[in-house]
């Protein structure tokens, strides 16, 4: 039995589409308390678990750090050690934000992290107390995750669109939309291979090709038939609460190398997603 935490999430709710899965919603496993997602665990009969339960407010993060650290550090490194315990593989998610965005190289597994954010240090916390937890486990850092389901930024520009014929968008942060079906697919088919064995670590998994969230804008537009101009601005120029990095290229060569998966192509999930929104 492959167990779930998270029920409602963008990744959460393409696993339940995909595969034979028990999802937990906060009723049943609320990430702020570490302990009691632990016990879930030592209680199920589950053979792998992966978790898609995350805080993924960036900008509320700011000013709830000490709460997004046990929800996205502590409660993911409590799991990791119940699974060690047990003897099953453990699957995780991060985050492009754990870069500090330098440069414009891609990111590899093993560069550097040095968050900007609040948001990207929790994850962080998470990823090296699962590492420490002594136990099996992939964890997937992806970027910009998409779907037909919950918030993310194709649904903010189809929101927008209804009311405005004019948008200014950050063309200065560059990265690869990652649509969550495709992340769903890839965890539910490293699972067994990861059980057995095979692989394990960190992993990185970004949609291509890489685009500025400008461009991204962009090409939603343009599939979805809405006659938006899009204008080009830095990042300065909009101001949020949580800093971002100028450079979210993950390079994923090693999911490639360990389990023959290549990072998915963001403009067919694009059309895919909207196609189940029915925008046409
Ligand atoms: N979204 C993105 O752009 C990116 C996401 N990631 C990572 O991918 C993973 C999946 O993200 P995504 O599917 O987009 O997430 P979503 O924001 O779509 O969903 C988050 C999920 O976590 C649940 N959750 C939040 N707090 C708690 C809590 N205290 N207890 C139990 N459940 C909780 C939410 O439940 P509820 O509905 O009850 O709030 C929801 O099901 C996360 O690890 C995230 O950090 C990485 C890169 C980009
Ligand atoms: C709505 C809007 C946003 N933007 C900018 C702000 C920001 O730089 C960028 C994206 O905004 P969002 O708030 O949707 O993105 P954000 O919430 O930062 O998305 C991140 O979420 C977390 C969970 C991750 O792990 C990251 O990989 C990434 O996906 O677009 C504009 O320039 N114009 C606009 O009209
Ligand atoms: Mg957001």
């Amino acid at each position: 039995m492959i167990l779930v935490f998270g029920k409602t999430g963008q990744v959460a709710t393409a696993l339940q589409r995909q595969g034979e899965v028990t999802a937990l919603g906060r009723d049943a496993a609320d990430l702020s308390d570490p302990a009691a997602c632990a016990k879930v665990i030592e209680e199920s009969n589950a053979t792998c678990v992966i978790n898609a339960a995350a805080y993924t407010a960036v900008d509320r993060a700011e000013e709830e750090e000490a709460l997004a650290t046990v929800i996205n550090g502590d409660a993911p490194a409590a799991m990791a050690r119940a699974c060690a315990a047990k003897g099953i593989p453990f699957l995780h998610l991060s985050t492009d934000y754990v870069f500090d965005g330098s440069d414009d190289a891609p990111w590899k597994p093993d560069d550097s992290v040095a968050p900007l954010n609040a948001y990207g240090r929790s994850k962080l916390v998470g990823e090296k107390g699962i590492a420490q937890a002594g136990g099996r486990y992939a964890i997937l850092r992806t970027s910009w995750v998409v779907s037909s389901h919950g918030n993310n930024f194709v649904k903010t520009m189809l929101r927008l669109s209804q009311t405005r014929d004019a948008l200014t968008v950050v063309d200065d942060q560059i990265g690869g939309p990652t649509p969550a079906a495709d992340i769903a697919a890839t965890l539910l088919r490293i699972a067994a291979p990861l059980g057995a064995g095979q692989g394990g670590g960190l992993y990185h998994y970004g949609g291509m090709p890489w685009v500025s969230w400008k461009d991204f804008a962009t090409e939603i537009f343009a599939q979805a038939h809405r006659d938006v101009t899009v204008t080009g601005i830095p990042g300065v120029q909009y101001p949020t609460p949580a800093a971002r990095p100028h450079n979210s290229r993950l390079d994923c060569a090693r999911l490639t190398q360990d389990f023959g998966i290549a990072p998915p192509d963001w403009k067919a999930g694009l059309a895919q997603i909207l196609s189940e929104l029915e925008v046409t």
